[in-house]
């Protein structure tokens, strides 16, 4: 089966001589059709499922590499800032290595599945009295001073697996598509698809990056104090990676905008029903934007694009049952049923 990032990519991923391999078999997702959005798009566009990742998100492509150097160092734990994902991934595979991580996550604004994995995998889980940006300058201050390592993506060994992704979409389109759409927060998987793209010799596709319009300080040039969106993955005002997004914007031709949450939700909406991809709100931005640049003849028809959708629904359940309504239950009748499904 599946070996895992590592293994797959042995030539291409250097780890410490004699390093234990950290994995949980992550990598080699789905990279899904979807017709739906092909006609509405008139391009041909796909999918990739990073939600299939064992921990349900992308960060896991950088985490089994960040793990493995974090056990060969001897160091016996980590620490990470996360909006929830990456805690959610540090967690389970510092488990996995047995060493302990400490996560801090912005009070209140985490998403309950991706809590529920830190608190099941056992992690130190600190809820810090300020934002994201607060929480990663408190996690790097703290890594600087006491014998624990920083897992985020500053950490450039993140970056090195994070790349992984477009070496799959390569591998199985034969070729780069003509643009690849993302979501960006902090930044650091634009910074390493462009990576990923440059380093792998099928060609170049033009980065298109989409921030939550209430978090968009690449697109408004300046960092936002007080981020605000649904998406709460991307809630950053402060990208780590800034001069590797800009860079990967302006190398590939490419273009970084903002999506409102209306969007965002539209285009979550869109993707379970019409294509049955079900993601969490920060990842639906990469299809808001595939939509957006579609309708405004910033993305040419014709052209072959991959959307990336960085996290798996089941992150956030309470942003999908927004506005659902109490039921009356039904009685274990088949006629009622009929009715209820108006068959009848
Ligand atoms: C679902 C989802 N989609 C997109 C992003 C943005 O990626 P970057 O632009 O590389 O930051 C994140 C990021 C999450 C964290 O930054 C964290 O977990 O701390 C995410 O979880």
């Amino acid at each position: 089966g599946w070996p895992g990032l590592i293994n797959a990519y042995r030539d291409r991923i250097e780890i410490p001589e004699g390093a234990e391999v950290v994995t949980l078999h992550e990598g080699g997702t789905p990279l899904v059709h979807a017709r739906r959005l092909s006609a509405a798009t008139g391009s041909d566009v796909w999918v990739k499922v990073e939600g299939a990742n064992p921990t349900g998100s992308f960060k896991d492509r950088g985490m089994t590499v960040a793990m493995t150097y974090a056990l060969a160092s001897g160091l016996k734990a980590v620490i990470c800032a996360s909006t929830g994902n990456t805690s959610a991934s540090a967690a389970a595979y510092a488990a996995k290595a047995g060493l302990t991580a400490a996560v801090l996550v912005p009070s209140g604004k985490i998403a309950m599945g991706k809590l529920a994995q830190a608190v099941m995998h056992g992690a130190r889980i600190l809820q810090i009295d300020g934002n994201f940006d607060d929480c990663l300058e408190l996690a790097s201050k703290t890594a600087a001073e006491y014998p624990v390592t920083l897992v985020n993506s500053v950490n450039p060994v993140r970056l090195v697996g994070q790349q992984t992704a477009a070496w799959e979409v390569c591998d199985v389109l034969g070729q780069a598509p003509d643009v690849h759409c993302l979501p960006v927060g902090n930044a650091g998987n634009i910074t390493a698809y462009w990576k990923g793209y440059t380093s792998y010799d099928k060609g170049l596709p033009r980065m298109f990056g989409f921030q939550a319009a209430g978090a968009a300080p690449l697109v408004s040039g300046q960092p936002v104090p007080n981020p605000e969106t649904i998406a709460t993955a991307i809630r950053i005002g402060s990208p780590a990676s800034w001069t590797g997004a800009v860079n990967a914007r302006d190398s590939s031709g490419g273009l970084i905008d903002a999506v409102t949450d209306e969007q965002i939700l539209t285009a979550y909406r869109l993707l379970a029903s019409s294509e049955g991809i079900f993601v969490e709100p920060a990842s639906a931005a990469s299809i808001a934007g595939l939509l957006k640049t579609a309708e405004d003849g910033r993305l040419p028809k014709g052209s072959t694009v991959v959307c990336t959708v960085t996290g798996h629904g089941l992150k956030d359940p309470d942003t999908a049952l927004l506005g659902t309504t109490e039921v009356e239950p039904v009685p274990v009748d088949p006629g009622a049923v009929a009715h209820a499904l108006e068959l009848a």
